[in-house]
């Protein structure tokens, strides 16, 4: 047996904290509220929009970096993101790790008016009616962490909820994968999740390779505007970006500066 990665013991924490949640909100009572929910946004129409789309994370903490920001009023920060020119905003929902919660999606989905990503280690269908009962119109789907009829299966039910999938792949075969599962918006992430290394090279080695009609997001270590204009040369239509937005001072500005490098006429477009 090989040792335990990083996203293995993420998950066994993610499995036990969903039994609990389970033990005391069953799956046809979650259904229930998901059914009962305001409708999903279409995200798809958000990210495909003119200009490169910047998904601002909300972030406390990650296992890389411990603690990177307190984030006491998570609706605040969304409203600021939002009028900094955010297409759409990430919500980190996992606690032990990155110190977020569904109280935290909740109170930015009741503030802003863009698309909401439930950002989690989803692994069973019950995260994925939760994810739609607290309003989110987005949903997380790491290849890395799913078998394939899993991954399958999963997407499915977010699409079948109204909800869209944006599929998180790190290599070329997960890339392959998600293609296969029917992913028509995918995330490359530059950070691995089993080792938490960061390669900025990843997004452009698999994004190439990506049918012209996915809608493809880079994910992890984007800093400034010339990250992001490096990866609209690669084929970006979209950046997601937590830690250089909570760190910022002016988180609206730091949006602002991106979402403006990134629909200047010189930025480049993807082909479609
Ligand atoms: O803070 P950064 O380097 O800008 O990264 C944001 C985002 O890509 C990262 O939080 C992330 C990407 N995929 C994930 C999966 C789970 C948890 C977190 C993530």
């Amino acid at each position: 047996m090989t040792s335990p990665t990083v996203l293995d013991s993420i998950i066994e924490g993610v499995r036990a904290d969903v039994a609990a949640r389970e033990a005391l909100l069953d799956l046809a009572a979650v259904k229930a509220a998901a059914k009962a929910a305001e409708p999903a946004l279409d995200a798809t129409a958000a990210l495909r929009a003119p200009g490169i789309a910047v998904i601002a994370e909300v972030k406390r903490a990650s296992p890389s970096k411990g603690e990177l920001a307190g984030i006491a009023n998570p609706a605040a920060l969304a409203s600021e993101y939002e009028a900094g020119g955010a297409r759409a905003i990430s919500v980190l929902t996992e606690e032990r790790r990155f110190k977020g919660s569904l109280a935290d999606l909740d109170a930015v989905r009741d503030r802003v008016r863009i698309p909401v990503l439930r950002k989690d280690f989803i692994v069973c269908p019950y995260q994925i009616h939760e994810a739609r009962a607290h309003g989110a119109d987005l949903v997380l789907l790491i290849v890395a962490a799913l078998e394939q009829p899993v991954l399958v299966s999963l997407l499915d039910r977010v699409e079948s909820l109204g909800m869209t999938a944006l599929v998180e792949v790190h290599t070329e075969d997960e890339a392959d994968r998600a293609l296969e599962a029917g992913a028509t918006v995918i995330g490359v992430n530059a950070r691995n999740l089993k080792s938490l290394d960061v390669d900025p090279e990843t997004f452009g080695r698999i994004a190439p390779g990506l049918p012209s009609s996915v809608i493809k997001i880079a994910e992890s270590g984007v800093r400034d505007s010339h990250d992001l204009l490096t990866y609209a040369g690669q084929g970006a239509d979209g950046v997601l970006v937590g830690e250089g937005l909570v760190t910022a001072g002016d988180p609206r500005t730091a949006v602002a500066d991106l979402a403006t490098a990134g629909s200047h006429p010189s930025c480049p477009r993807p082909a479609r």
